[in-house]
């Protein structure tokens, strides 16, 4: 039996590096940047205004009140901008060029306002002041995003700053969810008895879609080899295939009974839940060989094998190098006990400063409500077999 750590790594090294594309900038959010990138042009790209007032030269005001004649107008976007004249003042609007010669802003709020002929400016100010220097915040030809930076709006917004419509990334995974199980009626449809209905695709989906990748769900397949292998036939496009059930001890296990003897390896894990598992690369049909990961069918255990195993798999293959959620100590309010041998996770709400943690629902791996109103995980080492109520555990952060 292999550890979480060990398996963990295991299907870490099944999902290659993502190829690197370059997207338009509304593509690429949630994507890592593949390459550094370098600004053409400095932000801001001219000194320009902080303020809606006056252009002045700061020696020209002194006292309390000082009356210039307003030479000019300058509203943002103006690009023939006239020198500013000693003892004169341009009214200017926030963003617009400075004019030659100016050396600070009066705020408006701070004049009479005036615009034809002259303004009463009632304060001094120092040179300098509310002007935005060229290349304060960035100086064209510096990196200003390095390679493996994940891109949020921040950074996109940067981008275009600078000027870029377009930026390389690692492309997001293409991963195709497969469910299995006779017993699988879709969401949406009347309940026969003895069926239950269908939630792991749209939770691994969903998963898949929360980190950046791509996910296209395929319909529950029933526990039919030749049906579940058909499948197979169309997913040459795919970076990884996510299955869940059929991975057990029972007499029809499909995707162990279709997946034995094609390359993907069947084992138990020292996790609970998650213990059975399976993962490897199988050859498609049309020669191409496709990822694997063969997930239990209990939907707790199936979200948390993709947590644990999947999700840091695909993170790295995007190009990220922070695979693991936060993590933080907090004292459990109830006891709690584990199967020996095993890591077992457990569901919690921590409160807002993550010093006390709630365990919620049991350790059953069919719990999905449970695991629903859960904020955190309760990870219960190996070789820990009882935590008493008041005794620090170590979370895994969700929200
Ligand atoms: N004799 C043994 N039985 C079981 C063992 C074992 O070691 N020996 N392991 C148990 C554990 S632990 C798990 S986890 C499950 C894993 O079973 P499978 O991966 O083969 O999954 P299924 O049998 O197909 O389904 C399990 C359970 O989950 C429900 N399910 C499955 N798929 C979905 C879905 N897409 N949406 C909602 N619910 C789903 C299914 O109806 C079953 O109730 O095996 C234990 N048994
Ligand atoms: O490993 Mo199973 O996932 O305990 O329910």
């Amino acid at each position: 039996m292999l550890s979480a750590e060990q398996y963990r790594e295991r299907v870490a090294g099944l999902v290659p590096p993502m190829p690197v594309v370059r997207l338009p900038l509304d593509r690429c959010a949630g994507l890592v940047l593949a390459e550094d990138v370098v600004a053409g042009v400095s932000l801001p790209p001219f000194d320009n205004s902080a303020m809606d007032g006056y252009a002045v030269r700061a020696a020209d005001l002194a006292g309390e009140e000082t009356v210039l004649p307003v030479a000019d107008d300058i509203p943002a976007g103006r690009t023939d901008v006239a020198p500013l004249a000693p003892g004169t003042a341009h009214r200017i609007m926030t963003g617009a060029p400075m004019p030659p010669g100016a050396d600070a802003v009066v705020q408006v709020e701070l004049t009479d306002g005036g615009t034809e002929g002259t303004v009463v400016i009632r304060a001094t100010v120092e040179p300098g002041r509310h002007v935005r220097r060229t290349g304060e915040d960035v100086v064209a030809g510096t990196v200003v995003l390095r390679a493996g930076t994940p891109l949020r709006s921040a950074q996109l917004g940067l981008a275009a700053a600078v000027g870029l419509a377009e930026l390389p990334v690692r492309r997001a995974p293409r991963v195709v969810v497969l469910s299995t199980g006779t017993e699988l009626t879709p969401p949406g449809e009347p309940l026969a008895p003895g069926r239950i209905y269908e939630s792991n695709s749209v939770l691994l989906a969903a998963a898949v879609r929360e980190i950046g990748g791509e996910a296209s769900v395929l319909r529950a397949v029933s526990d039919d080899v030749e049906a579940f292998l058909a499948t197979l036939a169309g997913l040459d496009g795919a970076d990884l295939l996510i299955t869940s059930g059929g991975v057990s001890a029972g007499a029809y296990e499909v995707v162990k009974d279709a997946l034995a003897d094609r390359g993907v390896e069947f084992l138990r894990v020292a996790v609970q839940p998650g213990g059975p598992q399976g993962s490897g690369r199988v050859a498609l049909p049309g020669g191409a060989e496709l990822p694997v990961v063969a997930l239990p069918g209990n939907p707790v255990s199936a979200a948390l094998s993709f947590e644990l195993f999947a999700r840091p798999a695909l993170l790295a293959a995007m190009g990220h190098t922070r695979l693991d959620r936060p993590r933080a100590t907090a004292r459990t309010v109830e006891p709690l006990s584990s199967p020996e041998g095993k890591e077992q996770y457990r569901r919690g709400r921590h409160d807002e400063g993550v010093v006390e943690v709630v365990p919620v629902g049991g350790p059953g791996s069919h719990l999905l409500a449970s695991f629903a109103e859960s904020n955190c995980l309760i990870v219960l080492p190996v070789g820990v077999a009882d935590v008493a109520g008041g005794d620090l555990v170590e979370l895994i952060l969700l929200d």
